[in-house]
């Protein structure tokens, strides 16, 4: 189980970092194995900061990040190498995890190097096969390209292999499928849900609340950086409680309608406030079903 605890986080900003942003207010959130907790927003909302954090690409300024109970937050250099076997990562654009002049392949070979060097080729070729495998991708057909010679989809399906080489138990997915094309996408996504049958859990960053729905139990809506509505994803997006959640729910274009035929006007919401302060509680108003400020 991954656990965020009260996390803030701020960023300097400004002529030589003279002032704070708060881009993350007081988050608490968990994963447990095997499900899928969608963290949707709109763009600048905090999203891409709690994966990042997550993933300790970026420090936490206050609260604490546990895995299965233990603080991970601000510890050395093995432990966040211990931490990385459980916990990896997925981006929106495959392309960029990948450096162009060597092959695809070769972000195995990083991971034997570091994690298990000694582990024989003969006996981590057969790894690799088998997680590629499990991505459903043809080893044939990957294996010795260069990352140019692969679709996007490829691409992104080695690097959710490559994080399974690591026998993780989290994977921090942050629009992975925005960059690709509709039957691609479908494809990762039902990846993601067999791999959640298997124990993982995943948190799946996403502005596209079609996708949260879709593949998530749980969802966490959050707006300056601070969750407004949270809960089990059928209760939240059926019955949306916060105006801000429903104005983005209602921003979802709808296969039936036109834009034309659009009526409704946005709800009037609360102006960016101090962020410094702690943001209105959420308060249960249903059976997994939270929502700030009522
Ligand atoms: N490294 C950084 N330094 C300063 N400010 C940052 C940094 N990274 C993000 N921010 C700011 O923090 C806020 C939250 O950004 P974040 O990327 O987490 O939002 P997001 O919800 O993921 O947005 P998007 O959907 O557009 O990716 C934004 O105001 C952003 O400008």
């Amino acid at each position: 189980m991954l656990e965020l605890r009260n996390v803030w986080k701020s960023y300097r900003v400004g002529t030589l970092g003279s002032k704070r942003l708060t881009a993350v207010r007081d988050v608490s959130i968990d994963i447990a194995p095997g499900e899928v907790l969608s963290v949707v927003g709109e763009s600048g909302s905090g999203k891409t900061t709690i994966g990042k954090m997550v993933l300790q690409l970026t420090s936490v300024t206050r609260g604490s990040i546990l895995l299965d109970g233990a603080d991970v937050t601000a510890r050395g250099h093995a432990a966040r190498k211990a931490y990385y076997r459980r916990v990896q990562g997925v981006f929106q654009d495959p392309f960029s995890s990948y450096n162009p002049i060597f092959k695809a392949d070769r972000i195995f070979e990083a991971v034997r190097e570091s994690y298990f060097p000694a582990v024989k080729r003969a006996e981590w070729s057969a790894r690799v096969d088998d997680v590629l495998q499990g991505v459903r991708l043809d080893p044939g057909s990957v294996l010795g390209k260069y990352p140019h010679q692969l679709s996007g989809g490829q691409l992104q399906r080695m690097l959710i292999a490559r994080a399974l080489l690591l026998d993780i138990q989290v994977l921090v997915a942050d629009e992975i499928i925005s960059m690709l094309d509709a039957s691609t996408r479908i494809d990762v996504l039902n990846l993601l849900g067999e791999l959640k049958e298997r124990g993982l859990g995943v948190l799946f960053i996403t502005h596209d609340l079609s996708l949260a729905n879709y593949i998530s139990e749980r969802v966490v809506i959050m707006r300056h950086g601070a969750v407004v509505e949270a809960g089990a994803t059928g209760k939240v997006f059926t019955d949306p409680r916060h105006p801000y959640s429903r104005n983005l729910l209602a921003s979802v274009p709808q296969l039936h309608r036109k834009w034309s035929d659009s009526d409704a006007e946005p709800e009037a919401l609360e102006p960016d406030g101090d962020r410094d302060v702690p943001p209105p509680p959420l308060t249960e108003v249903d059976e997994h079903h939270w929502v700030a400020g009522v």
